[in-house]
């Protein structure tokens, strides 16, 4: 296979820190190219060379050079690399909700029919819609995937709206090399696997495509090529798929073996056992699966899971308790009905929600990594302050603050200059561990937290299921932990709420087989199927 593009001597250095150093690799048409390091280890950074994104220019550029098909080039732009044939799908999506697929695929590129003639070089014209959802159409044929190409992206699940956006890279003229930056980080085994499929599709075309994944056994599986990226350079190298063995990828990844996590004190609820909170009648009001009420118990001290595939509603307890959702219902804890959105009273009485959309819910950027970790809902916390009784006017216990910090960004193995560095400049699974740090410092009674592995690397993802379990065993911390992570959630878990089309369809314990899982993560209840 022809080489597409070369990176040699790749280096950049933001400030102080060595984001990547004398990175070469090459890219082939039609492979599959997988790119895998922990959090913090150059990965994005190296995306954003090869597509001439804007950070890297205002940061003060990178060393090294780019060839493209033999010719050397300098992507100033990401105009420019898509000229040249590069495409890019970022974690975060970046499609208009109100507008259909076919539409946000030939965003400023549609097909127009023009009505005048040219006038002073312009020519007036209407979009072409069954022009555009023909393109449209084609290219998830050519993926092989099923849309309508007419249907609104806001009612899209997350996997489609992955798939769009994909498509929309394709549809650009002459795609040479396609970056995937974590594309299947919010889908569950299901979605991924269909994800692959297309991916695999893309690459036959002649495609090269860049792979990014925290999930090696999908790396392995996917993959043609994989680069190991440890601290900002090359650990390693694999070319065959015979040599792709995960664990010594992790070794090479981490530099250390990784241990799992896994819930040795599991508790059973007793028969008769009061819940400690109560969802009843419980559902959405608006949007996907509105008036469909569904019923929740939560005991005291347990590790519950939800999880379903992808995009059912697992997040709406939490969401809707703490106002993020309109939601209808009651919820009662500790007898006590609660006030949906009331976040005062929910935090007075010891709850925490930790979402799973961080990026705009969870981060302070400009403040320093303390500060995210510190602050608690209504300021900093009271065992930070020099007076407690002063409240808002007391001197923060600054010595005390940079101990704890220093603690947590050793423990979760958090990439940082200090504990003062801003939070916006670490990677995005570093800062997605501040903010679980922040959950668990403020010492909540019911912590609920959304995909707390998601976007975290294999190293850091068992320390953060362990100070679940710690947390849970010490402080006797009742935990919601929604996640499409089966294979963890049976892990720490003391039951399994599934849910199926924003509704919970019944309630496993980890134990329960493989076969069991699947059948209700198919909508499938077991009175139902005990019946027939
Ligand atoms: N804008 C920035 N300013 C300062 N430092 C940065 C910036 N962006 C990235 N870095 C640093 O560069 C290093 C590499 O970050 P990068 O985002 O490439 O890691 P990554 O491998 O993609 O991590 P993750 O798996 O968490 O997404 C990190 O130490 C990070 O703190």
């Amino acid at each position: 296979m022809a080489v597409v593009l070369e990176g040699r001597k790749l280096t950049k250095i933001f400030q102080e820190s060595i984001a990547l150093k004398d990175v070469s690799f090459t890219l082939r048409a039609g492979e599959i190219h997988g790119i895998v390091g922990a959090n913090g280890s150059g990965k994005s950074t190296l995306m954003n060379i090869l597509y001439g994104s804007r950070v890297i220019r205002e940061t003060g550029g990178y060393e090294g050079c780019l060839i493209m098909e033999g010719n050397e080039v300098k992507f100033n732009s990401t105009k420019d690399a898509n000229k040249a044939g590069v495409g890019m799908v970022h974690q975060e999506l970046a499609l208009v909700r109100e507008l259909e697929a076919a539409e946000n695929i030939k965003l400023n590129r549609e097909h127009l029919v023009s009505w005048t003639k040219k006038v002073a070089g312009k020519q007036l014209g209407y979009v072409h819609c069954q022009q555009n959802r023909e393109d449209a159409r084609k290219i998830f044929r050519d993926m092989g995937i099923t849309l309508d190409p007419a249907t609104l992206v806001g009612r899209l699940s997350i996997s489609m709206k992955q798939m769009v956006e994909i498509a929309r890279e394709m549809d650009k003229n002459d795609l040479k090399v396609l970056l995937l930056d974590e594309p299947t980080a919010p889908l569950g085994p299901t979605e991924a696997k269909w994800m692959m499929n297309a991916i695999r599709l893309i690459a036959e075309r002649g495609t090269a495509v860049v792979f990014i994944s925290h999930r090696l056994e999908e790396v392995a599986a996917l993959c043609h090529r994989i680069t190991v990226l440890r601290d900002g350079v090359i650990a390693a190298q694999y070319d065959h798929p015979p040599d792709f063995d995960v664990t010594a990828i992790a070794q090479n990844m981490i530099g250390r073996t990784v241990l799992q996590a896994s819930n040795g004190k599991r508790r059973t609820i007793k028969k008769g056992s009061k819940p400690l909170l109560s969802f009843e009648q419980y559902g959405r009001t608006t949007g996907a699966w509105a008036g469909r009420p569904t019923a929740l118990e939560l005991y005291e001290g347990e590790i519950l899971g939800i999880t379903g595939m992808a995009g059912q509603g697992q997040e709406m307890f939490g969401y809707g308790l703490f106002g993020l959702l309109p939601v209808e219902g009651t919820v009662t804890y500790q007898g006590k009905t609660m006030k949906m959105g009331n976040v005062e009273e929910l935090v007075q009485q010891g709850m925490y929600l930790l979402p799973d959309e961080r990026k705009e819910l969870g981060i302070l950027g400009d403040s320093p990594i303390w500060k995210n970790i510190v602050i608690g809902k209504g300021g900093h916390q009271q065992r930070f302050l020099k007076y407690p009784s002063l409240k808002g006017l007391s001197p923060l216990r600054q010595d005390a603050i940079q101990v704890y910090a220093d603690q947590i960004i050793q423990q979760f193995q958090i990439k940082c200059l200090s504990y003062q560095q801003p939070v916006g400049q670490l990677s995005g699974g570093n800062q997605q561990k501040v903010c679980i740090a922040r959950a668990i410092t403020t010492h909540p009674k019911v912590l609920f937290i959304g995909e707390p592995t998601r976007g975290i690397d294999i190293y850091s993802k068992e320390r953060i299921l362990e100070m679940l379990l710690t947390m849970r065993e010490d402080r006797g911390l009742t935990i919601v932990v929604s996640s499409g992570e089966l294979s963890e959630l049976r892990r720490i878990c003391d039951r399994i709420a599934i849910m199926y089309e924003g509704c919970v369809v019944d309630v496993l314990t980890p134990e329960q087989p493989e076969t069991e899982f699947s059948r209700v993560f198919a909508g499938r209840r077991r009175s139902t199927d005990d019946e027939n």
